[in-house]
């Protein structure tokens, strides 16, 4: 391995500390019940109408057992009972929802199709009637009446697929619990996900508390003013997300000690520290720590955080997405291929399509990435025997047909769709690409099965659509790999672009430095991993966030709105750092 072990300082949970709100928040039910308490009391009304909207998974047992059971309340109402019957809701998404196990269709339905507009009359008729305090709770209760006092309940995406996984949850209008945990996902990110997305946005912005119920029996409570402040604070300073770390069939040993993981795991496979759609924030008030969807950000101030011209083109979403692939004691990736623009849009309706880049961190001395096909290879020859070998009456010839590359650490491989690929063994992968992540057309899985002991989902239907044959090994040779320029330098600094190809929205600076550098958002959001050295100080040139620390492997976001800021090395013995930062061009 050439990177030996360190003592680990990466930071697995990072906080943003919010300052000026220091008593806004507060933990455990019996204290959120005796500050909603608080509020109604306030009001000095005769009749209050308290409404609870959540994010699918919410666990609306425990919200109604530990909380709304402690309020005194005259009418309790459960939005569920206008949702349209489980039927209905599949016609009406029967076609993004797909036969497919991973890939459906995104969907653009309002969450107001899925109620009953009578039955959600009927139960309107009943909150005007009744007298006292009433409260309207679960996902969509806001639907119903938008009432005097507004909590949102919300979950972070990477929560709710652990939920997924123990078997705790299924879609929101389905009794699925028991369905394939790849079929639960595909609905949630192609469907579910979007449409309360779209319809939380509104009302976090109007909340008067947002009720973080990631951690079981450990709910927290944040005015949804020092909430926003929160938020606020965060566009105009670096921060980081919550990585999370999975486990995978081809996952390594890598992270595990690096980043100092759970000992008895089998392995890490991803870490996913910067797709902030999946990620959560966490922000700490006083003693409080509340943890939200790092989505919430994006979806409030898309601005502030990706600058005008990136959220011009992408709307308030996060295009780019670093990830790392640790193969290192493990095993190759599947060889695969993503689907050009024209094709993801035409057959899953997301509007920017996987493109990919490969940053290697470490790598063994072996290590190997599999890049494009060999030159004058036919390509029918090469699906047939990919069917042949999917068929299961042979192994794929990999050999005769795909390239494999040299890997070491530092080296930048340029993935634009179209490409097959995949990581290798003994590879420490940063991946710095666009953000969509799970439209991969594996093409052959070295014949082996996922950890669930099933095969995984091959698409070589899909693949042979979209794999562009003119990228053989001449040309993956000089266009995909370290095609990298030096551009300036400086005292103790020098700057040099690493990709990505012109195919790719995405361009990389990396800077090797001793000495401190000076950087400008130019108005786009910038995203940095330190993919060399231990420590490093970012700062505002006229002090306007604090200093900010990041560790070797760590990856920090800059919103736009910062503009300059600074990178100083903690080096007392000198050493040459190295930060990899991405922009959005254009
Ligand atoms: O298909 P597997 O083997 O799990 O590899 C999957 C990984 O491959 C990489 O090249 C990327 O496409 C990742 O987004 C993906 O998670």
């Amino acid at each position: 391995m050439s990177s030996p072990l360190r003592t680990a300082s990466y930071d697995k949970s990072p906080e943003i500390y919010v300052q000026g709100f220091e008593l806004a928040a507060c933990e455990g039910w019996e204290t959120i019940a005796r500050t909603l308490l608080q509020k109604i009391t306030q009001r000095s009304a005769t009749k209050t109408v308290l409404v609870i909207d959540c994010y699918p998974g919410v666990d609306l047992t425990e919200l109604q057992d530990h909380m709304i059971q402690a309020l005194p309340a005259t009418l309790t109402v459960d939005a569920d009972q206008a949702k349209r019957s489980e039927a209905d809701i599949h016609a009406l998404i029967k076609r993004n929802l797909t036969d497919d196990r991973v890939f459906g269709v995104i969907s653009c339905h309002q969450l107001d199709e899925f109620f009953d507009s009578d039955k959600i009359r009927d139960l309107q008729a009943k909150i005007s009637a009744a007298e006292g305090l009433v409260v309207v709770y679960g996902p969509g209760a806001a639907l119903i009446t938008r009432g005097d006092i507004l909590v949102y309940a919300d979950l972070a995406r990477w929560e709710i697929q652990q939920r997924y996984r123990r078997g705790e949850l299924g879609n929101w209008g389905v009794n699925n619990t028991d369905e394939d945990i790849l079929r639960r996902y595909k609905r949630a990110f192609f469907i579910e996900w979007r449409v309360f997305d779209r319809h939380k946005t509104p009302l976090l912005k109007s909340a008067d508390f947002i009720l973080d119920t990631n951690r079981p029996q450990h709910p927290v409570m944040v005015s949804g003013e020092a909430f926003h402040a929160g938020l606020r604070q965060t566009t105009a300073q670096p921060f980081r997300v919550v990585p999370f770390f999975d486990p995978g069939v081809w996952g390594g040993q890598w992270m595990k000690h690096q980043f100092d993981l759970d000992p008895e795991a089998p392995n890490y496979a991803w870490c996913f520290d910067c797709v902030p759609e999946e990620n959560s924030l966490l922000m700490r008030f006083g003693n409080v720590r509340v943890e939200i969807p790092s989505q919430d950000l994006v979806l409030l101030y898309p601005q502030a955080l990706l600058g005008e011209k990136v959220h011009a083109r992408f709307g308030a979403e996060f295009p780019i997405r670093f990830d790392f692939l640790d193969t290192i004691g493990g095993q190759n990736l599947s060889c695969q291929v993503h689907p050009l623009t024209e094709y993801i849009q035409q057959n899953f309706g997301m509007h920017y399509t996987q493109d990919e880049s490969y940053y290697i961190l470490a790598a063994e001395p072996d290590a190997e990435v599999y890049l494009g096909i060999k030159t004058g290879i036919e390509p029918q020859a090469m699906l047939e025997d990919l069917r042949a070998a999917q068929r299961g009456e042979k192994a794929f010839d990999d050999e005769k047909f795909i390239n494999r590359f040299p890997a070491k650490a530092h080296d930048h491989f340029l993935i634009p769709a179209g490409t097959v690929h995949c990581s290798g063994a003994g590879t420490m992968v940063l991946e710095i690409s666009a953000t969509p992540y799970i439209f991969t057309f594996k093409l052959w899985d070295w014949g082996r099965v996922g950890l669930d002991g099933l095969p995984r989902p091959v698409h070589i239907e899909h693949g042979e659509q979209v794999i562009d044959w003119q990228r053989d090994t001449a040309w993956v040779q000089s266009h995909l790999i370290n095609h990298i320029e030096p551009l300036g330098h400086g005292e103790g600094w020098r700057e040099e672009r690493t990709g990505l190809h012109e195919r790719e929205f995405i361009e990389t600076r990396r800077h090797w430095f001793s000495e401190a550098v000076d950087h400008h958002t130019e108005g786009r959001v910038n995203v940095l991993n330190l993919v060399q050295g231990d420590e490093a100080i970012v700062e505002s040139p006229d002090h306007r966030f604090e200093p900010f620390t990041v560790h070797y492997a760590e990856t920090f976001i800059i919103p736009a709105a910062v503009g300059a800021y600074r990178i100083r090395p903690v080096n007392p013995d000198g050493k040459t750092l190295a930060t990899l930062k991405a922009w959005v061009r254009g």
